[in-house]
């Protein structure tokens, strides 16, 4: 099946949005772009300091993304991109460039994830911000065009969920934009 919408995998940090969205994006034969890397110097020294992310902070961040998933989908390439999309209002900004957009919001036990942070290194981000992540949380809600997926999935089993989620909401949904 082709990927026929740009693709914004959600969550928390140590949720799997790099994991997850590397292999979706290995499976449709798209661009993968990690929202990791598209963070101001600035976001990053005050998350490797060990202070959260505020709404100021996150704006410009999330215009960036929201340009480039735009600019991309107006050239034929819809791509996946791992952005942590915490609250309703920043995933309302992302899309606004590419309504068709689809949300895959990974959905994990604070336990859980916290584990799967320890086992990793990461370039600036703290485990100790973990907690903020689920305080900023607003899970995906149902008018938003999007599935939820359970992390304890093997990361194959959820690329699976999500291609077979992905053809039930283009049946609903013919018209791209
Ligand atoms: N579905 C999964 N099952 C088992 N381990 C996973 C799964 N998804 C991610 N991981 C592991 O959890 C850790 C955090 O994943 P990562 O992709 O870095 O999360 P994020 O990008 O959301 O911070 C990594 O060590 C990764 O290998
Ligand atoms: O909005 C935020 O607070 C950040 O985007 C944050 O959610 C993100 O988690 C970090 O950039 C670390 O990256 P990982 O999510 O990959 O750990």
């Amino acid at each position: 099946m082709a990927l026929r919408t740009p693709i914004i995998v959600m969550g928390v940090s140590g949720s799997g949005k790099s994991t997850i969205g590397a292999a979706l994006a290995a499976a449709f034969g798209v661009e993968f772009i990690d929202g990791d890397d598209l963070h101001p110097s600035a976001n990053k020294a005050k998350m490797a300091a060990g202070q959260p992310l505020d709404d100021e902070d996150r704006a410009p961040w999330l215009q960036i993304i929201a340009l480039r998933i735009g600019a991309e989908l107006a050239e034929g390439r819809p791509i996946v991109v791992a952005c942590s999309a915490l609250r309703r209002r920043y995933r309302d900004q992302l899309v606004a460039y590419a309504p068709s957009t689809v949300f895959v919001h990974l959905v994990g036990d604070p336990d859980l994830i916290a584990d799967r942070q320890l086992g990793r290194t990461h370039e600036y981000m703290p485990v100790s911000l973990l907690a903020s992540q689920f305080d900023a949380l607003e899970p995906l809600e149902e008018d938003e065009r999007g599935i939820r997926v359970d992390v304890r999935r093997d990361p194959a089993e959820i690329v699976a969920d999500v291609r077979d989620a992905l053809g039930v909401l283009d049946e609903g949904a013919p018209d791209h934009g």
